[in-house]
């Protein structure tokens, strides 16, 4: 530690200082987002293998004479590199502007104030507050702590907080990490409040150098990894064509240049260069549709999650619930009121430094209750596997240490009751029985319940330790009423009618659970509890979890062995929770949501927040994404399909004419004019009968459903081939303008019969695919008559060619609306080729 830092121990580092280390060290990211310049990121489009050779290509043909034809091609392939690159890049930028709506922040001092600071502009010399549900955003060190506790289980494993105190004075290359006050990027405070010396940041933390060491990447998402199969699929077969074509040319002794680059070309026609920024652009607007409905899509690829995902476990708090809860009863073993419970329950809530729990803030709200008198000594903090806080509290000399937590815990903590008169009694056999009865008898009743106990500590006791919850005497139950939320059972048959299955996985009990279960109208078909998911391994459980809607009592590791489990099965899982006990969770589903509300660690991991929190908007979520996946599926479909026929055929063509089918810039040509009509895909409309389901990538589907269509495509320009030099008897310049203008038509027009299931007619695409369809055909039909018309070698077309034209168009469109219909009839069924349960 330099002397600047410790002097500016105090008020922190200015904000001069601040930007300075910001530039010396880089973001406070463990793996830094590389911000490139613009112009070096349109640059790298042009890296694309087929753009160099093509480039390169038309470079030599340059050389050796034909420089307008290398202009032309120059100009079209920076045409469409322009166009692909500012659709994508003006999506990505709306989505990161979204994301940061909701990015976590840290309380840090700057110029000696606090003030809120994103956590990757963090640098190492910042002084952060801390206090209970704060992210801890880097290594570092306490230069104060006050009952600070700590949820490292990131790192460590460990499930139980941890104190941190002060100590010696660390520093950042000689990190220990065993020091008492040695905090750590990823871990999250559970208690109390810190100041806390941040000295390494980004990868240079505990947490950054495993994750860098591992190189963990994401796994692959079932969408990522079908595009990539898609990929490969069209690289072998572009492939397999041009050396078929390359070969074919120089058997045929044609120029080697030019068939070189007719091949190129050819495979610059096949490949999906859109696809990128189609999907890219399909999720943002996703993402943007979704800010209307008040939820901030953090990770894009999330969209397309939600219109996979088939089940979705969440947790019960606030979510089928109203967030406001109130104390209804306070009551002693006999079930009468009892001023002492609530005054307990009330220190209890009182002093504890940690996150305040809807539990305590109802207890705060219930009555005001005096508790100057009282000293806080100390505290053991809330966890999630022990579901119980302690405080030992002072007045007068008088020491006592006031437990609450949930009942079944405490009562084996106790061996003895509280009567009426404020004497203990032993706690037998009789007395349990009859307090577990009553206990029953509040959760029929739907209430929750909480237990409140306390002991007498002697006066040389100063701290407070887990082992101190023992022999206690049982005060009395606190009991809340957490009603349904209305809307919540609309939204969760509204899900199941999609074809998404809920399962609730709550720490809470199974009594208070099944009843707001059946007040929502939610039936329970198999319950597992935290108890015997514990005695279970993994495979016992992966059996079990399919039919089970309800875990409860589960504790943070449990929650995410669930939810393994159920990924494990091939469920597309989504997770809804908002405490640090979901934070696991979160991370290991496919889809993490959470809400603006949530803990830091919650917010951090979650891919998705709603900024209201309603279940309903979640139902529209999973409609979207799974509108992103049909208009995907759209290009796709006519990548494979018609696009593919196309150029299949004009293969063909090389083989059978005396000269080659087309113009390598025609190809190109062509091939920009198509990708322009598709633009508006991301806007389109998708039919209803696509959204009932969860949609999942299907390479079988793709696959039939080219070996379908595509040769439709391919024979229909074969025949227009015959025509061509029969009845028109085109000669080279002729063939290849009207092969052009066929060609575009039946590639654009054919997306109205494909985009749809239904009868085309009957299916509405949006207004701008429509129209900017139409424009791209009759800009192609135009562009033979225009003054540029010679420099794209063609020349203009005789009246009887656009008779012959229409007549083409209206039999090409009907064979492939039929060759659709028998393909949905043969191989899918509506929807049946995404099937959500599998076993
Ligand atoms: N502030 C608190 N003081 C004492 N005990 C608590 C407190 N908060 C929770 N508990 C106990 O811990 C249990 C688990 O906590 P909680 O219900 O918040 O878990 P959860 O899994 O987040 O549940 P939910 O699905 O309701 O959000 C509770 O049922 C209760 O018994
Ligand atoms: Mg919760």
């Amino acid at each position: 530690m330099t002397s600047t830092d410790q002097a500016s121990l105090g008020q922190g580092l200015s904000s001069a200082e601040a930007a300075a280390r910001l530039n010396q060290f880089g973001p406070n990211q463990i793996r830094p987002k590389r911000q490139r310049l613009v112009i070096l990121e349109f640059l790298a489009r042009l890296r694309n293998p087929l753009v160099l050779i093509l480039l390169a290509a038309s470079g030599i043909s340059a050389v050796t004479g034909d420089a307008t034809g290398a202009c032309v091609i120059g100009l079209i392939v920076l045409a469409s590199v322009t166009l692909d690159f500012f659709q994508e890049h003006r999506a990505g930028q709306a989505a990161q502007r979204l994301a940061a709506q909701v990015e976590v922040v840290a309380t840090v001092l700057r110029d000696g104030t606090p003030c809120e600071v994103a956590l990757s502009r963090l640098v190492p010399g910042d002084v952060v507050l801390l206090s209970a549900g704060r992210l801890v955003p880097a290594d570092g060190m306490a230069l104060e702590a006050d009952d600070f506790f700590v949820n490292q289980a990131q790192l460590t494993g460990e499930p139980y907080p941890v104190e941190k105190r002060l100590g010696p004075t660390l520093q950042a290359h000689t990190w220990d990490a065993d020091a008492p006050n040695a905090v750590f990027m990823g871990s999250s405070v559970v208690s109390g409040s810190a100041r806390v010396l941040i000295l390494r940041t980004g990868p240079l933390t505990a947490l950054g150098q495993i994750a860098t060491s591992l190189e963990k990447q994401p796994p692959a998402t079932a969408f990522e990894r079908g595009t990539r199969q898609f990929g490969l699929l069209i690289m072998r077969l572009t492939f397999g064509m041009v050396l078929f074509v390359l070969l074919v040319n120089i058997a045929l002794h044609r120029p080697l240049l030019e068939s070189f680059l007719f091949a190129v070309a050819l495979a610059v026609g096949l490949t999906p260069e859109l696809l990128p920024m189609i999907v890219s652009v399909t999720l943002a607007r996703g993402a943007l549709r979704m800010a209307d409905k008040k939820v901030i899509v953090k990770r894009l690829s999330a969209m397309q999650d939600m219109g996979s995902m088939d089940v979705l476990c969440t947790d019960k708090t606030g979510t089928l619930t109203e967030a406001k809860i109130r104390l209804e009863r306070h009551i002693d073993a006999q079930s009468r009121d009892s001023a002492h419970v609530l005054e307990l329950a009330y220190l209890n809530s009182h002093f504890e430094s940690g996150l305040k729990s809807p539990l305590d803030d109802a207890i705060l709200q219930h009555d005001e209750i005096d508790a100057s008198g009282w000293n806080k000594l100390d505290e053991v903090p809330f966890d999630f596997e022990r579901r119980r806080v302690s405080v030992l509290v002072e007045r007068q000399g008088r020491r006592l240490l006031v437990v609450k937590g949930a009942p079944e815990d405490i009562l084996g903590l106790c061996t003895r009751y509280e009567q009426e008169d404020g004497s203990a009694a032993p706690l037998d056999g009789a007395a349990r029985a009859c307090i577990t009865a009553l206990f029953d008898s509040l959760g029929e009743e739907g209430l929750r319940v909480l237990a409140i106990a306390w002991r007498d500590m002697p006066p040389d006791h100063p701290h407070a330790v887990v082992t101190d919850e023992s022999a206690l005497i049982f005060a009395g139950f606190a009991a809340f009423l957490d009603p349904p939320k209305a809307s919540a059972g609309e939204a969760l048959a509204a899900m199941a009618a999609s074809g998404v299955a809920v399962k609730i996985v709550t720490g809470d009990n199974e009594r208070v659970t099944r009843h707001i279960c059946m007040q929502l109208g939610v039936p329970i078909h198999g319950v597992l509890t935290g108890k015997e998911i514990a005695a279970m391994n993994d495979d016992a459980l992966r059996a079990r979890v399919a039919d089970v809607n309800l875990f409860c009592r589960a504790n943070p590791a449990q929650k995410n062995r669930i939810l393994l489990a159920l990924k494990a099965r091939g469920h597309v899982v989504g997770y809804l929770g908002d405490g640090i006990n979901d934070a696991p969770s979160l991370h290991s589903a496919d889809i993490g949501i959470s809400v603006d509300s949530a803990v830091d660690v919650a917010k951090q991991a979650a891919a998705m927040i709603l900024l209201e929190n309603d279940l309903g908007v979640l139902h529209a979520g999973i409609l979207e994404g799974r509108r992103t996946f049909g208009n995907v599926m759209k290009y796709i479909m006519m990548a494979t399909s018609s696009n593919f026929g196309n150029m299949f055929s004009m293969a063909a063509a090389a083989l059978i004419l005396p000269f080659l089918p087309m113009l390598p810039l025609q190809i190109l040509l062509n091939n920009l004019l198509y990708d322009f009509s598709e633009l508006p895909l991301p806007l389109d409309n998708v039919d209803e009968e696509d959204l009932v389901r969860p949609r999942r990538w299907d390479m079988t589907f793709i696959r039939n459903f080219m070996l379908t269509i595509g040769p439709i495509s391919s024979l229909f320009d074969l025949l227009t081939f015959y025509l061509l030099m029969t009845l028109l008897k085109a000669d080279e310049t002729l063939f290849h303008t009207g092969w052009f203008v066929e060609s575009i038509a039946t590639q654009v027009l054919v997306i109205f019969v494909i985009r749809t299931r239904r009868n085309p007619l009957r299916s509405h695409p949006h207004p701008w695919l429509t129209w900017l369809s139409l424009g791209v055909v009759a800009l192609a039909m135009l562009l033979p008559f225009s003054p540029v018309a010679s420099g794209l070698g063609f020349v203009p077309l005789p009246l009887e060619f656009f008779g012959l034209l229409a007549v083409l168009l209206a039999v090409y469109l009907s064979l492939v609306e039929l060759g659709k219909r028998w393909f949905y009839r043969r191989y899918a069924a509506p929807a049946a080729n995404q099937s959500a349960e599998r076993h």
